[in-house]
């Protein structure tokens, strides 16, 4: 039961401007904590509700409902009403803290990069009709972009995107041609929250939030099979605030672990995950964090596309693009070559630019993993894991066509698409072959650069696919990360160590959880010491996980980078940066891949053997027999490295 946007709403905002008021919101946030900290040094037993301790209503029902008090037990009586939209982000939007924090209208209706999609979506008028062009527009388009694009460019193309918004709006007999209806009802918003924060409420700040067992049987009798959304949603929210401040808002005798639990069990009913992924993703977040994570799961990323360099440069192609009726403004300052797309009067995957090559459809986060590798001129690149091609391309570009990368594959199937893009862009430089990647070095290695984006469970992208809220297993957060273990060693016995431009390896995921991540780089780092993590080089991204529920890794696991929908307004990605700096006798590994999954297996099971006989090595007298062997380990790894010549 997955409570996805179904409405379409305004453009998404850029990334930048998605961060700034981010930013904003979170300094908004800790004024607010500083404020709440000193008046919970008054005594008193009247609180003054903030805007954002209001559960904010469906716009019909807002106004009438300023007046009532924010208890769950009277949002619990607000729940009679039946018009409620699917997913009210409002609501959700003006939530105590920073639960749900994220005001924007971000959401479209496209969840996928399919062309179809695309194509229908976008397709809202003719081609004809975009022939008839605005006087205005077209004396913006002689001057929208100078020489060398700078920030000028960029303002000089929000002005055209707005004209030929209005243009469009005009010809589809669409109020407001003239005037922003998103700002009026963000100022409407704005008024119903200010009066808000007037408010004063009393309010008992131990209030039960949790419900009994018969109150639970009750509310699924009455939801007709499953709870009420709108309970859900009040005590996600309810529950969230006590979790913020247990000490002074829990309920005499009750555990943190029971709000925990009804947290979870909330969540998994109100956005439809199964309880072991809603708990893997919960546990990566502060409370409030999580539920801004699970929120903007349910919204769509923006379109974006990315300039093929090898065809046109972004601002020809922004050029084309405006002119066709395709609204849309640069991504961020972080990438030169991204386009995010607003809307468009034309299909936006079959358009002429599209059909040549000049562009392709490309999720922003999928820049980044490319941009860490930063391929040079003349090298010998390997894309372990290339298809459909979206990084291999981008590669290429920058390459500039240049030395030679080999796209490899391990399905046969998706190679047909990984081809087809690369003759679509261009693509001269580019081997396309068909390895299980473990085959590496086997095959071939010495290369300057190995990038594996890797096969992940693809947790970071539940917005596009929302099948993987309840078909991963426990099982896949072994098995995945145990291939791309074997992956990632492959891929770094793949380099050369004394490549003189390279030497580069960047691993990436899509998938936000920590045994696909960190645990494995941790993993590599500790089965290949010849390879160091180095900075991503990337402008934006949090820093990975040095320890994480018990388990410790590198301290050089702080280098690598995750990026969340929620903070960037990109899908959930992974980038770690590895530098080769000496060559190891696994360079010349001859095994090939089912050598390689037997011998991870025995590894693997060694490993769980030795951490099940060290479980109780805990104790003080014990720790010289821990040392002792870390140092026999680590001697037996230095003399099987060779130096960097
Ligand atoms: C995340 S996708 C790659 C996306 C691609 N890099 C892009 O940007 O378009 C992961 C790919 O790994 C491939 N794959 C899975 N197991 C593999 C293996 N053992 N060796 C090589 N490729 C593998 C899958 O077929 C899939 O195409």
């Amino acid at each position: 039961m997955g409570r996805r946007a179904k409405n379409k709403q305004a453009p998404p905002q850029p990334l930048e401007d998605f961060q700034n008021e981010r930013k904003k919101k979170e300094e908004k946030k800790l004024k607010r904590q500083r404020s709440d900290s000193v008046s919970e040094e008054k005594p008193s037993n009247k609180k003054k509700t903030s805007k954002k301790d209001k559960i904010k209503e469906p716009k019909e029902d807002k106004k009438s409902k300023k007046s009532k008090s924010t208890k769950v037990k009277k949002a619990k009586e607000d729940v009679k009403e039946d018009n409620l939209p699917e997913v009210d982000l409002e609501a959700l939007a003006s939530a105590k803290k920073s639960l749900f924090d994220d005001e924007s209208d971000l959401d479209n209706e496209i969840d996928e990069y399919n062309e179809d999609d695309l194509n229908n979506e976008f397709n809202v008028a003719s081609d004809e009709d975009s022939d008839v062009e605005d006087v205005e527009v077209e004396e913006q388009k002689a001057t929208l972009f100078s020489d060398e694009e700078n920030d000028e460019d960029i303002e000089n193309l929000k002005e055209l995107n707005e004209l030929s918004t209005q243009k469009a709006l005009s010809m589809s007999g669409k109020p407001g041609a003239d005037s922003d209806d998103s700002d009026e009802s963000e100022d409407d918003d704005e008024s119903d929250f200010e009066s808000a924060e007037e408010e004063v409420v009393e309010e008992n700040p131990r209030a039960k939030v949790l419900p009994t067992e018969e109150e639970k049987a009750k509310e699924i009798m009455e939801g007709g099979g499953k709870p009420d959304v709108t309970i859900l949603r009040t005590r996600m929210i309810e529950l969230t605030k006590v979790l913020e401040d247990f000490g002074n808002l829990a309920e005499e005798g009750r555990s943190r672990q029971e709000y925990v639990d009804q947290l979870l069990e909330d969540i998994c009913n109100y956005f439809g995950y199964s309880p072991m992924l809603a708990e893997k993703m919960f546990n990566l977040f502060s409370v409030s964090e999580a539920m801004e994570f699970f929120e903007a799961n349910e919204i769509s990323r923006p379109i974006t596309i990315r300039t093929n360099t090898l065809k046109t440069s972004r601002r020809d192609l922004a050029q084309a693009l405006v002119n066709k009726g395709v609204n849309l403004q640069p991504i961020g300052k972080w990438t030169k070559v991204g386009l995010q797309v607003f809307d468009s009067q034309v299909p936006i995957g079959a358009t002429p630019e599209y059909l040549s090559g000049q562009y392709i459809l490309q999720a922003a986060s999928s820049f980044l993993p490319v941009m860490a590798l930063g391929p040079q001129e003349n090298e010998r690149v390997l894309d372990m894991a290339a298809a459909p091609g979206g990084k291999t391309t981008y590669i290429s570009a920058m390459m500039k066509n240049t030395g030679c990368v080999f796209a490899n594959d391990a399905n046969k199937a998706r190679t047909k698409s990984l081809i087809a893009n690369i003759h679509r862009l261009g693509c001269k430089n580019t081997i396309v072959c068909n390895y299980d990647a473990r085959e590496f070095p086997k095959v071939m290695g010495g290369f300057d650069r190995v990038l594996l984006d890797a096969p992940c469970s693809g947790t970071g992208v539940v917005a596009k696919d929302e099948s993987v809220k309840t078909s991963r297993t426990e099982k896949d957060f072994i098995q995945i990360p145990h291939l791309q273990k074997q992956l990632l060693l492959s891929a770094i016995d793949s380099v050369n160590a004394n490549s003189e431009t390279g030497g580069v390896i960047v691993y990436s995921t899509c998938s936000v959880a920590v045994e696909e991540n960190e645990a494995v780089v941790d993993y590599a780092l500790r089965k290949r010491p010849n390879v160091k993590l180095v900075d991503t080089g990337l402008a934006i991204g949090k820093e990975g996980f040095t320890s994480f529920r018990g388990k410790h890794f590198n301290p050089k696991v702080k280098l690598t980078r995750r990026f969340y929908p929620h903070v960037y307004n990109v899908d959930g990605f992974y980038v770690a940066k590895f530098q080769k700096i000496a060559t190891s006798v696994h360079d010349d590994n001859k095994a090939s891949a089912a050598e390689k999954e037997a011998l991870a297996r025995a590894d693997e099971e060694e490993e769980s053997l030795i951490k099940g006989d060290f479980a109780s090595f805990e104790a003080e007298e014990d720790q010289g027999f821990i040392e002792k062997n870390k140092k026999v380990q680590s001697d037996k790894r230095a003399r099987k490295i060779r130096p960097k010549k």
